[in-house]
């Protein structure tokens, strides 16, 4: 593989970028991508077309960020943009019930084994702030208790020991968050059921719920440790908590049934978001119809959205979940576990200690030796390394997060030959290690 990927000093991604921080704050709507953690200026991307993507440049990478995991089915799918255009000539926003959502409901709360009942809204981070609300709400509790490493959106509860850009950045909790509020949010250790056991025994009646990602997916890929993710469901019920399990990252991305469907826990509330939306903004809270309908109209808790449920949105949602069907789900598991036998193969090569942790399309290299069972640990994994595997994978046109706590993604549309591709790329990488 021909290193002609060298990041060019005079690029026009830097230009571009240059620009941009004139006028947007860093030069970026969202933190995570300015790639300040691996001292870089981002690329400026131009198009994208299955597992591949351009920068301005003219420069092709093979995408493992997958605009942060929503486009399981790749860049660009010709029946997902299909679908938008259809969408769009006909009205792109109402305000006003279309029977496209009623679509997307049925098909969410038949492939979701807990949801009765789901509420679209446009981001993970209102579906888990409105979710929050229903538990506070439905339990006249206050306290959540969530992981440390985890995160769940910016929402000003959940903004406490987060993981993603915030760990990524170094920062620490946010400021702007006020200490009344985040006095009412538990956090313990990711996979540790002893803390969540000891947090309950002292404030058990005063927690709402607890928020968990079923697969952590923002401190590194963590999975859950047998009997972890049962064990909070008997806690929870124990206690007459709330068990909300946030699925944004791993809904329909794990399995066609979401992580619960997976593990085979159900919880009272699940949060969505990405891969529902097929690379448009949506994000979904549903659950338990006797929960869910304490939501207004129905009930009193309020919540709302101009754009909720919006037409281009379900259109390539629902456009993107048919498509992604039992055997899809296989296609991505063997994609994913060569990608992995690929880079455990690597490590071994060049005696760098690694430890690759897996949960279908989800992959993450975490340069250790340890078995990372949460954030504590990731966080012993060698940044340096990271740095210069990042560059170097860039440099032979591979795209993954610029982050040590973030995952790689596989999508429907990398191929056999993509994935050996990236086997190759990181094998040179480690080899000048
Ligand atoms: C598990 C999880 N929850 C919530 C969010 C927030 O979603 P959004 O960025 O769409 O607000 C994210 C990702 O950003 C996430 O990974
Ligand atoms: N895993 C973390 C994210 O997906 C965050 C994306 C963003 O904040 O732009």
């Amino acid at each position: 593989m021909s290193e002609n990927h060298q990041i060019r000093i005079d690029s026009k991604s830097k230009a571009a970028f240059e620009k941009a921080k004139r006028v947007i704050p860093g030069g970026v709507n969202s933190p995570v991508r300015a790639f300040k953690s691996v001292e870089l200026t981002p690329l400026v991307i131009e198009r994208g077309e299955g597992s591949r993507i351009t920068d301005i440049d003219g420069q092709t990478y093979i995408d493992y960020v997958l605009s942060w995991g929503p486009l399981i089915a790749g860049h660009a799918h010709p029946e997902v943009v299909e679908a938008i255009k259809r969408t769009a000539e006909k009205g792109t926003s109402f305000g006003a019930p279309t029977e496209l959502e009623t679509l997307m409901a049925e098909l969410v709360c038949e492939r979701v084994p807990s949801v009765d009942v789901v509420r679209m809204v446009n981001s993970g981070t209102e579906a888990t702030m409105s979710a929050l609300r229903l538990a506070r709400g439905y339990t006249k509790r206050s306290k959540i208790l969530k992981f440390e490493g985890s995160y769940h959106g910016h929402a000003d509860s959940l903004l406490i020991k987060a993981g993603s850009g915030v760990a990524t950045l170094g920062l620490p909790d946010s400021p702007g968050v006020p200490e009344s509020v985040a006095l009412h949010t538990l956090t313990v250790p990711y996979n540790d059921l002893e803390s969540v056991k000891l947090a309950f025994e002292r404030f058990g009646e005063e927690i709402a719920a607890v928020i968990v990602e079923p697969v952590a997916g923002n401190m590194g890929v963590v999975p859950p440790l047998p009997g972890f993710l049962s064990g909070l469901r008997e806690l929870t019920t124990q206690y007459g908590s709330l068990l909300i399990f946030d699925e944004v990252m791993t809904g329909f991305r794990v399995n066609i049934n979401c992580a619960q469907g997976l593990y085979g826990v159900t919880p009272d509330l699940t949060c969505m978001g990405k891969v529902i939306g097929g690379g448009l903004p949506v994000g979904a809270y549903g659950g338990k119809r006797e929960i869910m309908e304490h939501m207004a109209p129905v009930g009193p808790i309020y919540q709302a959205g101009t754009l909720s449920g919006n037409p281009l949105a379900m259109a390539a949602g629902y456009t993107t979940l048919k498509l992604m069907t039992e055997e899809a789900y296989q296609l991505l598991e063997r994609l994913s576990s060569r990608l992995q036998a690929g880079l455990e193969r690597n490590a071994k090569e060049h005696g760098v200690p690694m430890t690759i942790n897996r949960v279908g399309s989800m992959v993450c290299p975490f340069f250790t030796d340890k078995h990372v069972i949460n954030y504590d640990i990731a966080k012993t994994a060698n940044t340096e390394r990271f740095r210069t595997v990042f560059r170097k994978l860039l440099d032979h046109g591979v795209n993954i997060a610029p982050s040590p706590f973030e995952g790689l993604f596989v999508s429907t549309a990398h191929t056999e030959n993509d994935i050996d591709l990236t086997i190759e790329a990181h094998r040179l990488a480690l080899s000048k290690l």
